[in-house]
């Protein structure tokens, strides 16, 4: 380690052993909510319900519930209430002084869904949810009722106030009844809203048919209703008529369906789903996953829309209608109302408030299953589809518009633009396709410029060497005359004002003398790039020309080498004409005419190039690399040097 990094730091006195703290139970949870349920705002706080109805849920899917109920009482407290197998409340194996209740509520990642022994396609998977809700609630009770028998314990901010208490005999057979009390000192001010709990709650009956729920509120809001039950046996398509109303859609009914896919784990999963379109509406998808909502999506929402998007592509060719290949996702989202609810066994979200779906396999499956029925469904509701057909094209057609003008404006604005003196711009003034070669030196310039497709190909002259950019403060950057002109060629600003958007070319390409000055300014170029425009190399814009070294020349034959190597090949394999073979040392690309220039460096079917990468294999390191190679410190260039000397002789053997 250099001496100059110890030097001056005072010796660490207070971190030791004892500074390493170890959270214990639920602690963690009550420290950083964050991490276990995305904040201590309203929707966090929304989602303490949706863990424990999660809950009762996964019992209804699992085949032993078939009755919710949530109340929402007048001091803010919840109850969620089912008709399930009851929270078991025996002595749990592991901790034979504690009820598997006590322990399910007071330990993280204690739960019955890990193996899918006792649940198979369930929301439930970390054995988390109801333990958190415990740890940040100032007081909550579970009321179990098994075989006509009572059980019940309290808790105050995950703390047991007592052990399981025996109540005595009960009306109801079985069931779990859990009542919370949200603490405010985790989460201030905010406060159950009955309109956001009753959309929850009605949303997850519309999920599983089996179920129905009862919901009840001593909070009178004004709009919601205070006590309502829902059952949906029309599922999904119910939800998206109700949920759009009066608005006109394209559809009679939505296409919807349900259909069980292949197993997973051994487990059969199945995916529901009901979709229209609508001249009306912005278009919106609700996706959820063993009834637990995905707001951000995820692989089931991807599957879906490919398999709509390929669908209506392929009804599109069938029905002569060429426009349907311009149709992309885009368009499909933008007037498509759906919704799309899967039940997979083992799924895995991102995040314990999973909001998006992560696992890869249900792309496929949810793919296959709606394909196969969209087709067949595209085909027997031919008027509707020509509708939707028609819709969408025009929405393709329109995107495409738009983008045109965008383009128009882009030329607009470059026109306003002042362009450097010495840019030789190209014609097309869409991005797509275009290219600015920046050369070395005004000569090379010349054959450049005579070689060039005017079209698409555009070049920058550079005079001299630019400024080695790491080595020099920003404020100096700005003023430099060849800098200056580069970022106003491509049409971007440096650093943080780097904006991708309005680069006005496809590939930058370096092309320099294939000589030590060459390699110099093609170096000090792509720092420039890393350090200033680094998303420029990242979207692999940046390429590196490469021009021939040697030009051999028999009769009327020519024959160009990139290396030595290569002329050496062809010295020996001839090159088929008679006479002596004549080898040409190119200089300089001033020394090479346009044609050759053109045919060997600048014609896209002939050429080679390099594309610019950056390859960390460890995070940061080319970073490091080039403020070594290039940056203000001589010491660190001759330590480099120093370490790497005998690499370099050995490659020069
Ligand atoms: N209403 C209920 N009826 C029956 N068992 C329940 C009920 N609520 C919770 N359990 C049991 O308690 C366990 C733990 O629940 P918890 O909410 O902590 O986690 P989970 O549902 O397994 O997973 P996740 O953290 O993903 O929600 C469940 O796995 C289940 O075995």
């Amino acid at each position: 380690m250099p001496n100059d990094l110890l030097s001056g730091t005072p010796e660490p006195q207070d971190y030791d052993a004892s500074s390493i703290e170890v959270l214990e139970g639920l602690e963690p949870v009550r420290k950083r909510p964050g991490m276990y349920i995305g904040g201590t705002d309203e929707r966090a706080l929304h989602h303490l319900v949706a863990e424990v109805l999660d809950n009762s849920m996964d019992e209804a899917v699992a085949g032993h519930a078939n009755r919710i109920e949530v109340e929402l009482h007048a001091d803010y407290a919840v109850t969620i209430r089912d008709n399930g197998r009851g929270i078991p409340v025996d002595p749990h194996p592991k901790f034979p002084d504690k009820s598997a209740l006590e322990v399910i509520l007071c330990t993280l990642h204690a739960g019955g869904k890990f193996s899918g022994k006792a649940y198979q396609t369930s929301g439930g998977l970390h054995g988390v949810g109801v333990s958190v809700v415990n740890a940040l609630s100032d007081r909550l009770t579970v009321e179990v009722a098994r075989n006509r028998e009572l059980f019940a314990q309290e808790f105050s901010r995950g703390i047991p106030q007592g052990p399981v208490a025996k109540l005595g005999a009960t009306a109801n057979r079985r069931g779990t009844s859990v009542t919370f009390h949200a603490d405010d000192q985790i989460f201030g001010h905010h406060r159950f809203k009955p309109a956001r709990l009753f959309k929850m709650v009605r949303s997850k009956a519309y999920l599983f048919s089996g179920v129905e729920i009862r919901w009840k509120s001593a909070i009178d809001d004004g709009e919601t209703p205070t006590e309502a039950t829902f059952h949906f046996p029309g599922g999904l398509a119910d939800y998206l008529t109700e949920t759009l109303g009066n608005s006109a859609t394209y559809t009679d009914a939505p296409f919807a369906g349900k259909v069980e896919f292949q197993p997973r784990f051994g487990v059969p999963g199945s995916v529901e789903w009901a979709i229209t379109w609508s001249p009306a509406r912005d278009g919106f998808i609700q996706s959820y996953c063993n009834t637990v909502p995905t707001p951000e999506g995820g692989t089931h929402e991807a599957g879906f829309w490919a398999a709509i998007l390929k669908g209506i592509r392929a009804y599109g060719e069938l029905v002569g209608n060429k426009k349907a290949g311009n149709i992309n996702r885009d368009d499909l989202t933008s007037g498509g109302c759906a919704l799309v609810s899967c039940f997979i066994a083992e799924p895995e979200f991102v995040g314990q408030t999973k909001d998006r779906l992560a696992t890869t396999e249900a792309a496929r499956l949810v793919e296959a299953s709606v394909r196969d029925h969209f087709d067949n469904w595209l085909a027997a509701n031919t008027k509707a589809a020509g509708s939707i057909l028609d819709f969408l094209v025009l929405r393709a057609e329109e995107r495409l518009r738009r983008r045109a003008e965008k383009e128009t404006a882009r030329k607009s604005a470059t026109k306003r633009l002042r362009l450097p003196g010495k840019l030789v711009d190209c014609s097309t003034s869409a991005r797509e396709g275009t290219e600015l070669f920046i050369v070395e030196g005004d000569s090379a310039g010349g054959s450049a410029k005579m070689g060039r497709d005017r079209k698409t190909q555009a070049l920058l002259p550079l005079r001299g060497k630019i400024l080695n950019v790491l080595g020099a403060a920003s404020s100096k950057l700005g003023q430099n005359a060849e800098i200056s002109d580069l970022c106003q060629a491509l049409g971007v600003g440096m650093g943080t004002k780097f904006n991708i958007e309005d680069l006005r070319y496809e590939k930058i390409i370096i092309m320099t003398d294939a000589d030590v000055d060459g390699a110099h300014i093609a170096s000090l170029l792509m720092t420039f790039f890393f350090s200033q425009m680094r998303p420029l190399i990242d979207k692999g814009h940046l390429y590196l020309a490469c021009p021939p070294l040697f030009r051999l020349t028999q009769g009327a034959r020519r024959v160009y080498c990139l290396d030595e190597a290569e002329r050496d090949a062809w010295l020996e394999k001839g090159l088929g004409g008679k006479g002596k073979i004549d080898v040409s040392r190119f200089k300089g690309l001033g020394e090479m005419d346009a044609k050759d220039l053109k045919e060997t460096t600048m014609d896209p079917a002939s050429r080679k190039l390099i594309r610019v990468s950056i390859d960390d294999e460890v995070p940061g390191e080319t970073g490091d690399l080039v403020e070594r190679l290039m940056g203000k410190k001589p010491e660190l260039r001759f330590q480099y040097i120093q370490e790497n000397a005998r690499f370099v002789e050995e490659l020069d053997v």
